[in-house]
């Protein structure tokens, strides 16, 4: 390990479990077992704050996703998990979420170490939210009902028969890794799926923790495996491979595109959760500090590296220069430092790839805009970019209109409720937006109008394990969380009987 991260850890009392884990590669994990399989090579494990290598993640092949699929296929069409009582699945997750409870800050750890995260947010949103997302799910698998339809009329009984969809392929993102698994994971194991995953190769480690505590919980061999490597490689053959019944992918919206295509080729039932450039519509009514917190939430939280980050601003002109001014005093005092930190709000980028192409986006809203706030950026070897606020006149501009994933917030100002609407809805993308001001009509109004998947009023990216997250047009579609994820991961069989 570089001196740089060994420093960094020495720095903060880190668990004796987070060292014994870096000390020791992670290995894929099918059908029960840490194994090297047929992994062609290693790629280097990069710690954000320091820039430094931390460790080394084995690089699958196809074969290897082969054998996870083949592994999973066996858990589910002969294995216990699902045909054991409900209440029995629902007992084993809600221990795995004791144990994540458990192990939280081990895993807080190895997620900030991952993706630079601060360490005090990630313990509350990346894992504690996904245990509770694992609790709620755990809830369902006993209330999974199909229903009679009467049609003895005719001479014959007819219901419907809800059962889990099989084997699930997802292939999950570096900005929210183990909470986004758990989005996948959750749903699909309370009806009794089974499942391989792949993890981005930028962000595998804390995947590798979790299949360990899904063995102390008493998952059966073969219903979770993971396999870490390149998405070209094994993401590609995994997204197209004929042994999944479902794919769930979280990404970006070119690499949807691409796996959807592949998963289409073999009619593999399909949900994407993309892109976003999600806007927030400030009313001159609306309560200004709560939206710079609101932006301190969802922009500049995480570094801006959200989906559904609240990145576009459209103010009222009666309170553009206020709103600009809340958000500066508000976002100015964030203290933006090495992710371990306890008193860290905002931790550096997930790579130098992202940094730099964050930094591209800068440079131009320096050219083709005025900026507010930030855009200067700290020197040494972490990947920092400081929270940054561009005042931008035109919508079409591509700082308006493409996804940075960073810090970065554009605002424009608007001067009737058409007009922002109107804006607001001139994207490619649909996954979430925001109503702020102090009338209950207008925020119902504006709302209906938005298309996006979610719309929250005088706050953004409220999110819970019972609402459903999801996106339309190029943001993807199909649900994660909340009862209507439950309809992805089941099948619906029709049955009629002659009286
Ligand atoms: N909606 C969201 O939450 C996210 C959006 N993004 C957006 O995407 C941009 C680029 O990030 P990037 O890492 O390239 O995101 P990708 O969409 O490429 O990565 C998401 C997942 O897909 C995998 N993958 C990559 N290529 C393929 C492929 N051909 N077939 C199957 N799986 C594949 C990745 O693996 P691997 O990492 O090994 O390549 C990762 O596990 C970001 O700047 C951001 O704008 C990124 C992440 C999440
Ligand atoms: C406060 C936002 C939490 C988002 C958690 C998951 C994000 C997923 C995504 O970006 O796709």
């Amino acid at each position: 390990m570089h001196d740089s991260v060994k420093a960094y850890l020495d720095r903060y009392s880190i668990t004796p479990q987070t060292r014994s884990f870096l000390g020791a590669a992670p290995k894929l994990f099918v059908n029960g077992q840490f194994i090297e399989g047929a992994a062609t090579g290693t790629l280097d494990v990069i710690e954000p704050s320091t820039g430094a290598k931390i460790a080394e993640v084995l690089m699958g092949a196809k074969s290897d996703v082969d054998a996870a699929v083949a592994a999973a296929r066996r858990a589910f069409d002969e294995g216990p998990w699902p045909r054991m009582a409900p209440n029995a699945r629902e007992r084993i997750l809600h221990k795995l979420a004791d144990l994540m409870e458990r192990d939280a800050r081990h895993l807080a750890e190895i997620e900030s170490l991952d993706t630079g995260k601060a360490i005090g947010p990630c313990l509350e949103a990346d894992i504690l939210s996904s245990a509770d997302l694992l609790r709620y799910m755990a809830g369902w698998a006993t209330k999974i009902e199909g229903a009679t339809r009467d049609i003895s009329s005719k001479g014959f009984f007819s219901y419907t028969r809800k059962a889990p969809v099989g084997v699930v392929g997802a292939i999950t993102p570096w900005n929210f890794p183990l909470n986004t698994l758990l989005w996948k994971f959750a749903a699909a194991m309370a009806v009794g799926c089974t499942m391989v995953v792949k993890t981005s190769e930028i962000t595998p480690m804390s995947a590798m923790i979790f299949a360990r505590l899904t063995q102390e919980a008493g998952i059966p061999e073969g219903v979770f495996n993971v396999v870490t490597g390149a998405g070209r490689e094994v993401g590609a053959s995994l997204a197209g491979h004929p042994g999944i019944d479902k794919l769930t992918f979280t990404g970006s919206t070119a690499t949807g595109r691409a796996v959807g295509h592949a998963a289409m080729d073999n009619f593999t039932t399909l949900t994407l959760e993309l892109g976003g450039k999600s806007p927030m519509c400030v009313f001159p009514d609306a309560d200004l500090d709560a939206l710079a917190e609101g932006t301190r939430w969802s922009v500049y939280f995480n570094t801006g590296q959200n989906c559904s980050a609240g990145t576009r601003l459209y103010l009222h002109k009666d309170v553009y220069d206020a709103g600009v001014k809340v958000i500066v005093d508000r976002i100015g005092r964030m203290n933006v430092c090495e992710g371990l930190n306890p008193d860290c709000d905002m931790g550096p980028m997930v790579s130098a790839a992202q940094r730099n192409s964050v930094r591209r986006y800068i440079d131009m809203g320096r050219t083709d805009g005025e900026v507010l706030m930030g855009a200067e950026q700290p020197d040494g070897p972490g990947f920092f970019v400081n929270p940054t606020l561009i005042a931008m006149r035109d919508n079409k501009h591509p700082l308006v209109q493409e996804e940075i994933f960073g810090p970065v917030l554009v605002v424009l100002p608007f001067e009737t409720e058409d007009e922002v609407i109107g804006l607001a809805n001139d994207t490619r993308y649909g996954l979430a937006a925001s109503v702020w001001t102090a009338q209950n009509a207008r925020a119902v109004r504006v709302s209906e109008r938005l298309n996006a998947g979610s719309v929250w009023i005088n706050c953004h990216d409220i999110l819970d394990s019972a609402m459903p997250f999801g996106g339309v047009k190029a943001s993807g579609f199909g649900k994660d969380m909340g009862r209507e994820q439950l309809d992805s991961v089941l099948k619906t069989k029709a049955v009629t009987m002659a009286l």
